[in-house]
């Protein structure tokens, strides 16, 4: 088992000209046992990127390392060590399968020869994923949102993945589901020492299943490092706009305690969410969602930003320089990183 490594990758789209540049020489670690959650506005390239990392979505340039080798080619028979999980359970789950034929399916040859040992170790990833054994005869469209996704993780885990990619898994579920599968994520996680990119707009969801938090704004990581750090003291700008636009988080936070019971660890996260929000309470930007198909020059950030006109009237560095942060513990790719805290943020000041 070894760590996941994205060596300035870039995924393009489309032509050189008229295309759009996705994910933009992105790296990013996702260490061996870890979660690393992604978050990033709509179109910043989460799900560019997750997809080129099981090779759903060819690489433009960079290298996608496992444990520094490189990872077995899209098609290629044999284990596939990352597995991905999607928003809609119904992409990866066949309609005409039951859940035991869809399963047994995605068992790795090598885990389970024979018709036998196929079922039992049907049964099994049932119990690991909190189904008893009897929803093995049932068809997808017999199960809530929630159940169907805890057959898509089982589905995912019948290959005996190293790393599970799970894009929005939660997003589409009701609130009161979804503690329950954040909980069945993080006891997976614990049992089976698995590593995963968790990818969420939801910080709140974001902090409870994370030990990493990885910041995306368009195509390129912002800001990284552990999770505690990256929300409690943001360092870029960016990260500091995200927590201001969250909803509550202590509310989300105490919402997933109390529904989280059924597969839960009983672990309070009411004030585990709680990230000192106030603390990074800026105005947000009024201004137009960045195109992915014109990033500004230097900082991609700085149109929007407001911070750098604060300490650098003329904005000159982050008009023509792209920040690029040493790969510390915590890292920002800003220039006035080391001031953002203290810079004195009003609207008023701010500039358009
Ligand atoms: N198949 C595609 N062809 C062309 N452009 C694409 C394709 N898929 C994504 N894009 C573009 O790539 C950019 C990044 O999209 P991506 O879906 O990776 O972002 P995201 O952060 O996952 O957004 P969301 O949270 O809305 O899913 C966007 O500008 C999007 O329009």
């Amino acid at each position: 088992m070894g760590d996941l490594t994205f060596e300035d990758v870039t995924v393009r789209y489309g032509s050189r000209r008229r295309g759009v540049t996705a994910v933009d020489r992105v790296r990013l670690t996702v260490p061996a046992g870890a979660v690393v959650g992604l978050v990033g506005e709509s179109g910043s390239g989460k799900s560019t990127l997750a997809r080129a990392a099981v090779g759903l979505t060819p690489v433009t340039g960079g290298r996608i390392l496992l444990g520094g080798r490189p990872l077995p080619r899209p098609g290629r028979a044999g284990p596939r060590p990352l597995q991905m999980v999607f928003q809609d359970p119904y992409s990866s789950l066949d309609p005409r399968m039951t859940v035991g034929e869809s399963i047994a399916e995605a068992v790795a040859r090598d885990v389970a020869r024979g018709a036998t040992a196929r079922r039992a170790e049907v049964t099994r990833l049932l119990e690991l994923v909190g189904l008893a054994d009897e929803r093995a005869e049932r068809y997808p469209a017999e199960l809530s949102g929630g159940q169907r996704q805890r057959v898509a993780l089982a589905r995912a885990l019948a290959g005996r993945p190293e790393v599970i990619i799970a894009d929005e898994i939660t997003s589409a579920l009701d609130v009161s589901i979804q503690g329950t599968v954040l909980n069945l994520v993080r006891d997976l996680r614990r049992r089976m020492r698995l590593s995963m990119l968790f990818i969420s707009h939801n910080l709140a969801v974001v902090r409870y299943v994370s030990d990493i938090v990885a910041v995306m704004y368009l195509g390129r990581i912002v800001e990284y490092g552990p999770v505690d750090q990256v929300l409690g003291d943001p360092r870029h700008p960016y990260t500091r706009e995200l927590l201001a636009a969250a909803p509550d988080l202590r509310a989300v936070g105490s919402d997933l305690a109390h529904v989280g019971s059924d597969v839960g660890d009983g672990t309070p996260t009411g004030s585990a969410i709680a990230v000192g929000a106030d603390r990074v309470r800026i105005a947000l930007a009024d201004v137009e969602p960045a195109d992915p198909h014109h990033p500004p020059s230097g900082c991609r950030f700085h149109p929007r930003c407001p911070i750098g006109p604060m300490v650098h009237p003329d904005r000159e560095i982050c008009r023509l320089t792209e920040p690029d942060p040493e790969p510390h513990q915590h890292r920002a790719a800003c220039h006035f990183a080391a001031t953002v805290e203290t810079a004195p943020v009003t609207p008023a000041r701010r500039s358009r």
